[in-house]
């Protein structure tokens, strides 16, 4: 097996699930990988682990270096189980091994996940480690994105094993990111922002207030590739996306059963568009919400549409709904709109989940009975193209 060099003494030892493309229903088109390293000091020290089914790569990278019987600490820096799940086989193994977790909520949602077997140690925020040579410290980042999570700082390789933050979903046989394109990595930074990190802007601007203090030659996240040539450009994009900075730029979201909507929703895209904003228009039938609230991330306006369903909206809009109210979006402005029978129940509903979700109403709804005329197009379409964006 190849064996991958961070610096003398500490390997890359995760592993690369290339086939997987719904991660907890997150769509990961390109793979993912659970990265884990190792560090050989007097101390010899595994950093997170891998999801379950991939102990046996993780294991088999580990010997390539070392007996992995020698492991003296597994730092834990989330609990989760892409992190956490080859922790009863390295502990099989690694029998004196002790686990570096954070307290209170490390501690708990490890004995939850694996009970009381094995050798815990606790850590807090600014605590340190001896490891001979080199030493760890912890950051704790709660909710970042559980409670538990912190990051391991090495101040004598200036590393930050960064565990979910700044990480990517990406699949790749290179590791760093100076050997893959970068356009990729940017594009899945992004996505895992806006589908694990947005509702936690604020706790991530105070995790970066921290980690912009340290010295730092490489960020190796628990996913993706690890960062050594472009640790500003990282860093800033993530300033970026917790400052919740919009961008002009519409997003026309809907669902429809016989094209009402649909037709709706393609004259307030050309609205948008004679107004001098970019637009996209998703139909929930054939976009999946994770990808979609990739761009929800920087899109100053969002429209929703959905028509009347059993005195309902459509469960594909719901769901879109549902997946906003979790990740909780910050200043965005928008409206709702959708085509009815005899009662737009849909319409109030969305309005509704609108104003739940604090986005800024700039118009009325528009509602069509049934299908919508050339004339109601084309005023649907002067309307939007004469608000006040
Ligand atoms: C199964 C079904 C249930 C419906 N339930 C309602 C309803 O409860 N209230 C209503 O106003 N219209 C209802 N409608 C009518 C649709 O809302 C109407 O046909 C609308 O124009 C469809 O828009 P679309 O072409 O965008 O799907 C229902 C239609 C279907 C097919």
């Amino acid at each position: 097996m190849e064996v991958v060099k961070l610096r003398d003494d500490i390997y890359y030892v995760g592993a690369v699930d290339w086939n997987v493309r719904s991660f907890h229903g997150y769509t990961t088109n390109r793979g993912a990988t659970y990265n884990a390293y190792l560090i050989i000091d007097e101390k010899i020290t595994l950093i997170d682990t891998v999801k379950a089914p991939f102990a046996g790569e993780l294991l088999e990278r580990i010997s390539e270096i070392i007996d992995p019987s020698k492991i003296d600490y597994v730092v834990s820096n989330h609990v989760e189980m892409d992190h956490s799940g080859a922790i009863p086989a390295v502990m099989e193994v690694a029998k004196n091994a002790t686990i570096i977790t954070s307290a209170p909520s490390g501690l708990k949602g490890l004995q939850a996940h694996y009970g009381d077997q094995y050798k815990y140690q606790t850590v807090k925020a600014g605590d340190s480690i001896s490891l001979g040579k080199r030493s760890l410290t912890f950051v704790a980042t709660p909710m970042l994105h559980w409670p538990d999570n912190m990051v391991t700082y090495c101040s004598e390789e200036k590393i930050l094993f960064s565990n979910d933050a700044f990480g990517q979903h990406y699949a790749s046989s290179k590791h760093f990111d100076d050997e893959v394109d970068m356009c990729i990595v940017m594009q899945e930074l992004e996505k895992y922002y806006a589908n694990i990190l947005m509702p936690y802007g604020r706790q991530a601007n105070q995790a970066l207030d921290i980690v912009e203090e340290l010295p730092l030659e490489m960020i190796a996240p628990s996913h993706g590739v690890i960062i050594r040539s472009h640790i500003k450009e990282i860093l800033d994009q993530y300033r970026y996306y917790c400052n919740g900075e919009n961008e002009r730029k519409a997003l026309v979201i809907y669902d429809s059963m016989w094209h009402s909507t649909e037709k709706m929703a393609m004259a307030i895209l050309e609205g948008f568009k004679r107004a001098g904003v970019e637009c996209i228009l998703y139909d929930l039938k054939e976009n999946h919400i994770s990808d979609i609230a990739t761009q929800v991330l920087k899109a100053e306006y969002l429209v929703v549409g959905s028509p009347t369903l059993n005195a309902n909206m459509l469960p594909t809009v719901g769901a879109f709904i549902t997946y906003m109210k979790g990740l909780a979006p910050k200043g965005k402005k928008g409206f709702v709109f959708g085509s009815y029978g005899w009662g737009p129940q849909s319409i109030a509903l969305l309005q509704k989940e609108f104003d739940a979700l604090k986005i800024e109403t700039i118009k009325e709804p528009i509602k069509i009975n049934y299908i919508p005329t050339k004339e109601q197009l084309r005023e649907i379409e002067d309307q939007v193209a004469e608000l006040a964006l």
